[in-house]
C-alpha cells in the first residue's frame, strides 16, 4: 500500500515565475542567487555544495525554470529523480495558499492585505483587540521585520505591557510579545481573539510570536510560534486521504497552515534538523496509506526574510546531507517529493516573499527519472497524491505519475482490438470520468471509410453507462507517438467536459508526452448555448 512523504523547503524558489513582475518580484530567484554568492567572493566561501539535491534534478529544474545553469555547478548527466518547476495560481505568495496549492486546493480568490506601512491596521480592530483582550494598548502598527521590530520595541513592551503588532506584504496579522513579562498562554489567547475579529477580511493567517531575553542580552524569538490559520476553502488532499481511512502525519508548521483540518497527528520540532528527526522517526512509525508531511522552516524564517544568503546556502548544504537518511528509509511504495511554498530570495530588496517557480523533486512509485517540465500549478502536486493513494482525482492539477500500470494494459490491449484494416493506424483511448470511473474505445474502420475515431467510441460506452462528464482522456497512437484528436472528436470531447478537462497524449509506457485542455484544443467552439 502506497506511502508518500512530502517535505516543504519553505520559500526555496528557483526563479522568478512569469508572473512575477505583478508582484514587484521580476529578477527573483533564491537558488540561483545564492548559488551566485557563493562563488562570488563576497561569502568567503566556495561553490554551493548539494550534491544529493542535484542528484534528484535540482538543478536541472532550476536550469529549466530559468534558462541557466546555476553558478558554480556542473549539471551531472544522469539525475535518479523526476524533476520539473512549476508555477503558482494562486493569487497570493503566501504560506498558506502555497500549501494549499501543493495539496490540491489553488487560491484563486484573494486575502486581505494591510497594504499602508505604517498606521497599518484599521483604528476599530486594534479598539476591538484591546477592549475584548483587555489590554492596556497595542506598539508598532505597521509593516516590519519580526526581528528587527522586538529588538526596536522589546524593552518598551516589557515597559508598557502592550504586544507589538505588525505585518507584511503577506496576509498576516502578528502579535509579538514576551514569554515571561507577557505570559505565552496570554499571547495565544490574544492570538484567537484576534483570529475571530479577521475572520470576515479573510486576514491569511494571524501569528503569535513570543520572544526572550532582555535588553543587555537582546531579545530572541522563540520555537513557541503558532498560527492561527483561515481553512483552506475546499476540501484538500489531506481531508481526502483522511476520509478514505488514511493518515496524515503533519510535521512542524504543517497542521497550523491546514487549520488543523486533514490531519491525524501534530508532531511539532524546533528547527530543520530536528524537523529532519522527526520525518525519518514519523517514517519508520507511519502505516499503509500514511502521508508524512513536513514543513522545514529555517530557509524562510531564519535567512529568507532576513536577508541572509550565507546563512541560506548553509541550511541548505546542511539539508542536503541528511537527505539520504530520508532516501534511504524508502519503502518500494512509497513516494517520496521535495517542494517549496513560494520563493524567498535572499539577495532581493526588502524581506518579503518572492513570487518564483518551485521545485518539484520526486522519487519512488515507479516513477521514472527524468524531466517532467514546467508544470502550470502546485496542485500537480496534490493530484498526484491523490492518484497515488488511489483517491478521488482533485478539481485542479494534473497528476505526473505515469498512467497506472492495469490502465496503461488496457490502453495497449485496446489499442490492439482496433479495427483499422484501410489505414493500418491503430489508436485506442480512454475516458476518466469526473466519478472516476474509466471507460475505453478504440477505432473502427468500415470499407467507405467513414470510421469512429477512438475518442468517440469511448465516449459511446460513457454515455451508454449512464454518465456524461469527461475528466481526463490518455490517448495511445501507433508506436506511442503524439496523435491529438481530430477536428470531430474535439467537438465531441468538449461536449461533455468541464472546464478543467484534459486530454494526455501518452507513449508506449503511459507517459505524458503532451497535455492539453480540451476546451483550448477547440476554440471559439460551437457549444451547446449557441443554440438557444
Ligand atoms: O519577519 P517575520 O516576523 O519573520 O515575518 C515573516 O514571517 C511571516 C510568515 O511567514 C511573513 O509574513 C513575514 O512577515
Ligand atoms: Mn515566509
Amino acid at each position: 500500500m502506497p506511502r508518500a512523504i512530502v517535505l516543504v523547503l519553505d520559500s526555496f524558489g528557483i526563479g522568478a515565475a512569469p508572473d512575477a513582475a505583478r508582484f514587484g518580484d521580476a529578477g527573483a530567484d533564491t537558488l540561483g542567487h545564492i548559488a551566485a554568492a557563493c562563488v562570488s567572493g563576497e561569502l568567503d566561501r566556495g561553490p554551493l555544495q548539494l550534491p544529493n539535491l542535484a542528484r534528484l534534478g535540482l538543478f536541472h529544474a532550476h536550469a529549466e525554470a530559468t534558462g541557466q545553469v546555476a553558478a558554480g555547478v556542473e549539471l551531472i548527466e544522469q539525475p535518479e529523480g523526476a524533476w520539473a518547476h512549476a508555477a503558482e495560481r494562486s493569487t497570493g505568495k503566501d504560506t498558506p495558499s502555497g500549501h494549499w496549492e501543493l495539496a490540491g486546493v489553488p487560491v484563486l480568490e484573494d486575502f486581505g492585505y494591510f497594504p499602508d506601512k505604517t498606521e497599518s491596521f484599521p483604528e476599530e480592530l486594534l479598539e476591538a483587540l484591546i477592549r475584548r483582550a483587555e489590554l492596556p494598548g497595542v506598539l508598532g502598527n505597521c509593516h516590519a521585520s519580526g526581528t528587527e521590530i522586538i529588538e526596536r520595541l522589546g524593552a518598551q513592551h516589557i515597559e508598557t505591557g502592550k504586544p507589538i503588532v505588525y505585518t507584511s506584504a503577506d496576509s498576516v496579522f502578528q502579535i509579538a510579545a514576551h514569554e515571561e513579562h507577557f505570559g505565552l498562554d496570554r499571547l495565544y489567547r490574544v492570538c484567537e481573539i484576534a483570529r475571530e475579529l479577521l475572520m470576515d477580511d479573510r486576514v491569511g493567517r494571524v501569528i503569535a510570536r513570543p520572544f526572550v531575553g532582555d535588553v543587555d542580552s537582546g531579545f530572541q524569538r522563540t520555537g513557541n510560534r503558532r498560527d492561527y490559520s483561515l481553512e483552506p476553502p475546499a476540501p484538500t488532499v489531506l481531508d481526502k486521504l483522511l476520509d478514505a481511512g488514511g493518515e496524515v502525519l503533519a510535521i512542524g508548521k504543517i497542521g497550523d497552515i491546514f487549520a488543523h483540518r486533514g490531519v491525524s497527528r501534530v508532531i511539532k520540532a524546533d528547527g530543520n534538523e530536528a524537523l529532519v528527526d522527526a520525518t525519518l522517526a514519523a517514517m519508520d512509525e507511519a502505516g499503509e496509506r500514511s502521508l508524512v508531511f513536513t514543513n522545514l522552516v529555517d530557509f524562510d524564517m531564519l535567512y529568507g526574510h532576513r536577508r541572509d544568503t550565507a546563512g541560506y546556502a548553509a541550511a541548505l548544504e546542511a539539508f542536503d546531507r541528511r537527505l539520504p537518511e530520508i532516501i534511504e528509509r524508502l519503502r518500494p511504495d512509497d513516494l517520496l517529493i521535495l517542494v517549496a511554498d513560494h520563493g524567498c530570495d535572499p539577495s532581493f530588496e526588502g524581506s518579503d516573499h518572492t513570487r518564483e517557480f518551485i521545485p518539484v523533486l520526486a522519487l519512488g512509485a515507479g516513477l521514472p527519472a527524468g524531466s517532467l517540465g514546467r508544470r502550470e500549478s502546485f496542485a500537480d502536486v496534490g493530484q498526484t497524491l491523490a492518484e497515488h493513494f488511489g483517491l478521488p482525482p482533485m478539481d485542479a492539477g494534473l497528476s505526473f505519475l505515469p498512467l497506472a500500470k492495469a490502465r496503461l494494459e488496457q490502453l495497449h490491449k485496446l489499442r490492439d482490438r482496433a479495427y483499422a484494416p484501410y489505414s493500418g493506424f491503430t489508436v485506442a483511448a480512454l475516458i476518466e470520468t469526473r466519478n472516476g470511473h474509466w471507460f475505453g474505445g478504440c477505432n473502427v474502420e468500415t470499407a467507405h471509410y467513414k470510421s469512429v475515431c477512438a475518442e468517440a467510441s469511448a465516449i459511446s460506452a460513457m454515455i451508454a453507462a449512464g454518465e456524461r462528464e469527461i475528466r481526463r482522456v490518455h490517448i495511445l497512437a501507433p508506436g506511442g507517438r503524439l496523435c491529438a484528436p481530430c477536428g470531430d472528436c474535439r467537438q465531441r470531447l468538449l461536449e461533455f467536459s468541464g472546464p478543467d478537462a484534459r486530454v494526455h497524449l501518452l507513449d508506449n509506457h503511459g507517459m505524458t508526452i503532451e497535455d492539453h485542455a480540451i476546451a483550448e484544443l477547440l476554440p471559439a467552439a460551437f457549444v451547446p448555448d449557441d443554440l438557444d
